[in-house]
This record gives C-alpha cells, sequence and structure tokens, in this order.
C-alpha cells in the first residue's frame, strides 16, 4: 500500500512580528445583564467590530471541562493527532492553515456544528476520548451559540430592526453553516525571541468571513486587533469573558455599518495560549444582502448579491491576509 504523506514544512515561510508587551484597555467591555447594552453594542461594533462581553450566563463549568480535554487531545503523540488530519477543512492541522499556503506556529481542530457534516475525520478525534470529549464539545456549543444569538438579538434591537431575530435565526436555522475551532498555540521557541526579539506569528492577519465569531482563551495573551488606522493593538486575556469579533456576513448585513475586525495571533514566548471560536454562521443557500431596515431612504446595497455558499467557495480561494469581502463590492455605477 502507498503510504501518502504531507510534503515538509519549511518553517522559515512562518512569520514573525516585532514582541509586544503593552496591552490596550480600551476594549469595550459589554455586561449583557445592563439595559444599556443594546446601544452599547451597536457602538462597539461601529468602532471596533470588536468587545468582551460579561455577565453572559455560561457555567465555568463548561469553559473548564473543554478545555482540559482540547488540552488532553493535543498533547497527545503527533502521530496519534494526524489520524484526525488533514483538515478538509475539518479535522486535525498542524501549521497549514487552508488550503491556499498560510502557515502559522499553530495546531488545531476544527468542526462543523451541523451534524450533516461532520466528517470521519471529527469522528476519528472523538475515538481518541469519545463521550466525554463529545459532550464537552456539544455543551459548550450550544451554550455560546446561545450568547451569539442574545448579542445578535441585542443588535437588531439597538439598530431598532424588526423582527428582532431577524440576525440570530440564521444561526438558529438547522441548515445553519456555523463551525468550531480548537486553537493551541505552543510557546515560541525562546532561542529565536533571545536572538531577534520577535515573536512567531501564530494565526495571520484576517477577518472572519461570518456572521459573528465568540472567542474564548485561556490565560496566555496573543491575540491582536486592528484599529481603524491600522495599527495594531493586543487584547489582554481574560478567562471568565467572551470576545465577540463581527464577521464579513454582518458587514454585508449591516450594508457597512458594522465593520469586520482585523485580527491576528502572535505566539507567546513561554505560554501555551488555548482557544476555543465559535463562528456563527448562515444556511448556504442565504442570499446576503443589507438588511432592508437598516437602510436610509435612498441608501443603495454597497455589495454584489451573493449566497453564503457562493462567500464560501470564494474565502477557500483566498489566502488568509485577501480582502475578501473587496470581491464583492459593487464598484461605481454597477
Ligand atoms: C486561508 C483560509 C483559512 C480559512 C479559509 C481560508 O481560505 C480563508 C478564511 C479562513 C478562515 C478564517 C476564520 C476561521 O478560522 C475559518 C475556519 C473560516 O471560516 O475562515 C478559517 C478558514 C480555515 O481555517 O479553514
Ligand atoms: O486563536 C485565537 O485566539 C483566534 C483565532 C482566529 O482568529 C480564528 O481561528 O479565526
Ligand atoms: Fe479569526
Amino acid at each position: 500500500m502507498v503510504v501518502l504523506s504531507q510534503p515538509a514544512l519549511d518553517f522559515s515561510l512562518i512569520k514573525t512580528c516585532k514582541s509586544t508587551t503593552s496591552s490596550f484597555n480600551g476594549i469595550p467591555v459589554i455586561d449583557l445583564s445592563s439595559p444599556n447594552a443594546k446601544n452599547l453594542l451597536v457602538k462597539a461594533c461601529e468602532e471596533f467590530g470588536f468587545f468582551k462581553v460579561v455577565n453572559h450566563g455560561v457555567p465555568m463549568e463548561f469553559m473548564t471541562k473543554l478545555e482540559a480535554e482540547a488540552i488532553k487531545f493535543f498533547d497527545l503523540p503527533q502521530s496519534d493527532k494526524d489520524k484526525a488530519g488533514p483538515p478538509d477543512p475539518f479535522g486535525y492541522g498542524n501549521k497549514r492553515i487552508g488550503p491556499n499556503g498560510d502557515v502559522g506556529w499553530i495546531e488545531y481542530l476544527l468542526f462543523s456544528t451541523n451534524p450533516q457534516f461532520i466528517s470521519h475525520k471529527s469522528i476519528s478525534i472523538f475515538r481518541e476520548n469519545p463521550e466525554i470529549f463529545r459532550c464537552a464539545v456539544n455543551d459548550y456549543v450550544s451554550a455560546v451559540k446561545r450568547v451569539a444569538c442574545e448579542v445578535l438579538e441585542l443588535i437588531a434591537e439597538g439598530l431598532k430592526i424588526q423582527p428582532r431575530n431577524a440576525f440570530s435565526k440564521l444561526l438558529r436555522d438547522e441548515k445553519s453553516d456555523s463551525f468550531f475551532r480548537l486553537n493551541h498555540y505552543p510557546p515560541c521557541p525562546e532561542l529565536l525571541q533571545a536572538l531577534s526579539g520577535r515573536n512567531l506569528v501564530g494565526f495571520g492577519e484576517h477577518t472572519d468571513p461570518q456572521i459573528i465569531s465568540v472567542l474564548k482563551s485561556n490565560d496566555t495573551t496573543g491575540l491582536q486587533i486592528a484599529m481603524k488606522d491600522g495599527t495594531w493593538v493586543s487584547v489582554p486575556p481574560d478567562t471568565n469573558s467572551f470576545f465577540i469579533n463581527v464577521g464579513d456576513s454582518l458587514q454585508v448585513l449591516t450594508n457597512g455599518r458594522f465593520r469586520s475586525v482585523k485580527h491576528r495571533v502572535l505566539a507567546d514566548s513561554m505560554k501555551s495560549r488555548v482557544s476555543m471560536i465559535y463562528f456563527g454562521g448562515p444556511p448556504l443557500s442565504e442570499k446576503m444582502s443589507p438588511l432592508p431596515s437598516v437602510m436610509k431612504e435612498g441608501e443603495e446595497s454597497l455589495y454584489k448579491e451573493f449566497t453564503w455558499c457562493e462567500y464560501k467557495m470564494s474565502a477557500y480561494k483566498t489566502r488568509l491576509a485577501d480582502n475578501r469581502l473587496g470581491l464583492f463590492e459593487k464598484t461605481a455605477g454597477q
């Protein structure tokens, strides 16, 4: 039998970035139980496309259980982890991100949250450690999906959109094309940092294509977001809270009023970073166009008409840092 192995990876392809220690303390923090949450959410989506939520109601136990299972998986011998890869896009991936040559100092597990799309590779992940891992993923994903829907409903209220489930129904649809990802960034080699004062890039700069992403990490720094003027700022980790990203699709649904946030992860020199991200997406057949109620009188859509399936197919032909939405923007006169 011929065993096909992945071609060797040239590590010099992984980019480095100047180490920064200062963290940004201007990230909006939204208390979901506050009566003003809806207005603060809209403001945060317009200004940053990124914010932190507290008082979210998800039991800490769901987070610690899943994190412990993820660590157990990433601690397995490489040959065992490789049985759950390569990602197609689902499954275990190591250093390669997506199908177009992006690389980073990362290993990960990517799943579909829709049982129809669960691949044999995702199943083999659970085979290593079946019921406990599977339950931990299911409990966690159901809980963060609820947070994502609550946030989207508050945003709809803040924007005075009727019905208030105009966005959240896309995630609640049984055909919703949502993903879940567990990322592990091992410590960046000390020697490299000592010699150059630089860190390896764990996950290169990009925007998330979906509607909304809900991120939780351990206590290790690394996540950075780009401000409107292009400067990068470091997000201080907070193990009790969720960080939320506006994705490209929410930018389209709000006709550019909200911006999808550019972000990246730098590996830490000393500590592993573990993160878990739920990417809430619409059904594949959903037409992505600005909701009529967000448009002012006479306002025209900034985007050509497309379905989520068309956008996703196009996204998977791009490199991480590409401006994926640019291909769908109307040019003058269109
Ligand atoms: C390089 C790529 C990886 C990615 C698919 C893509 O071609 C461009 C978008 C990337 C991204 C970013 C957000 C999520 O992590 C992700 C799962 C997604 O939906 O889009 C990844 C894709 C991936 O890793 O497969
Ligand atoms: O791991 C992180 O903290 C963020 C990763 C990310 O942006 C992604 O998986 O799309
Ligand atoms: Fe991302």
